[in-house]
């Protein structure tokens, strides 16, 4: 694999074009971990090609060695954390070195109080982990437990779907701000597919000790609406009349991502299912609004595409909701100035949050746009080659973490990668 490419968008957009997309990939985390817990390992048949979900597949697989690596998959890793609870093995979860510097403390904290026998073996709060034999509490009642919202969805999850399998089930209850709230509902929304009753209160939720059951039908997972989402961005950024396919999505998904159709209404994108089941998207000549606004604390993976995509259109636009990105594959935050900057435009963030104050510019002198490790970082920007002219970008295999064939289905739109 070259180091760097040039990516080359065609002069004009062929429409009508067909992209089959890739399976969701947190929907396939997820059900693996449930099939786990079912005792059933082989993987299913629509399960994503995520690098990610295929990891995921061979360290369940291999669940009994001693040392398990889960490199860069944030879901990989804090699911792992409590499934691998389940088992009276001594065993090391490790991860990349990025991983190291993501934290998990309120998820080990919150095992451990359950009963989990874990400890740090670097830094306190983080990977990697030394996870042993657990005691859970002997206790007639239900455990409570009190956790933060606000600081990553996935250790939510990662406790709701162990939560059937422990002795005396589980109360849990989110406290200060709650972020990323649509993954917590796949992820109950998954369970009650695979026959769990789960009471949900607000912000708490209880689940008494119970079995996962296969539902009567085999279970599709659903095409990647986080991934459609850099097609939405081809789209806003096409002249009017383009028009193109997605194929495997659905209209009432279990993604929170699916918001991105509705948040590119006033960019002039219409979405339309068509009675075959695909989604068309449809440029269309309205006028643009003067300034965007958006906040992303739930749907912070769209946060990168709606911050290209407002630079490429060169609106004014102020996105908020975003302290969950400097924790992801890189800080997602600064790279984005970092990025945008190099292409042209000009960019404030704070702590959580992003001004776009002015557009991207065709330059001469093309730079090398950096992945920093971070799939969404090349997928994002991408798009902005159909405007600012071929695009140096570096590492162009980083996509494989969600989307393994983004070039090659780019390459079906006329786009050319050197
Ligand atoms: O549960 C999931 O599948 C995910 C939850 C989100 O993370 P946070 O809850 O940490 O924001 C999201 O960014 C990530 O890509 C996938
Ligand atoms: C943040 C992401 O993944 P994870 O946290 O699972 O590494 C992502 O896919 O954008």
């Amino acid at each position: 694999m070259p180091k760097s490419r040039l990516l080359e968008a065609p002069k004009s957009l062929a429409g009508a074009q067909y992209i089959q997309l890739n399976s969701s990939k947190s929907i396939s985390n997820r059900l693996l971990i449930i099939q786990a817990i079912m005792g059933q390992l082989a993987p299913p048949k629509s399960l994503s090609r995520a690098k990610d979900s295929q990891s995921l597949v061979r360290l369940l697989q291999q669940e009994e060695e001693e040392i398990l690596d889960a490199e860069d998959a944030g879901t990989c890793f804090r699911f792992l954390t409590a499934y691998l609870c389940l088992n009276n093995k001594k065993q090391v979860l490790t991860g990349s070195a990025r991983m190291l510097e993501r934290p998990i403390g309120p998820l080990v904290e919150a095992l451990r109080s359950l009963g989990a026998q874990i400890d740090y073996l670097g830094q306190e709060g983080y990977p990697p982990l030394q996870i042993g034999a657990s005691s859970w509490k002997d206790t007639e009642e239900m455990p409570s437990l009190r956790i933060d919202g606000g600081i990553s969805s996935q250790y939510i999850s990662a406790l709701l779907l162990i939560a059937p399998a422990l002795p005396q089930g589980l109360k849990l209850q989110l406290e200060g701000e709650i972020i990323s709230m649509p993954y917590i509902q796949m992820t109950l929304g998954l369970m009650e597919q695979f026959g769990i009753d789960y009471l949900q209160a607000g912000k708490s939720f209880l689940i008494e000790p119970q079995s996962y059951q296969a539902p009567q039908e085999e279970f599709i997972v659903e095409g990647d609406w986080s991934a459609a989402a850099y097609y939405y961005a081809l789209v806003a950024l096409a002249e009017p009349g383009f028009s193109l396919k997605l194929g495997q999505l659905r209209a009432n998904s279990l993604q929170g991502d699916s918001v991105i159709a509705e948040l590119m209404q006033n960019l002039g994108v219409v979405s339309t299912f068509l009675p075959e089941g695909e989604l068309e998207l449809k440029k269309t000549a309205q006028p643009l609004p003067k300034e965007l606004r958006y906040d992303c604390r739930h749907y912070p993976d769209l946060a990168q595409t709606l911050m290209a995509i407002s630079a490429g259109l060169a609106i004014p636009c102020q996105l908020f909701g975003l302290q969950s990105l400097r924790i992801k594959e890189t800080d997602r935050l600064a790279a984005m100035k970092n990025e945008l900057e190099k292409l042209g435009a000009r960019v404030e963030i704070g702590e959580d949050w992003m001004h776009i104050k002015s557009g991207v510019k065709r330059a001469q002198k093309k730079p090398l746009i950096s992945s920093y490790k971070d799939h969404r970082m090349l997928m994002s920007l991408a798009p902005l080659s159909l405007l600012l002219g071929p695009l140096k970008m570096e590492q162009p295999e980083v996509v494989a973490k969600s989307y393994p064939d983004f070039w090659r289905d780019l390459g079906q739109l006329g786009f050319k990668i050197g």
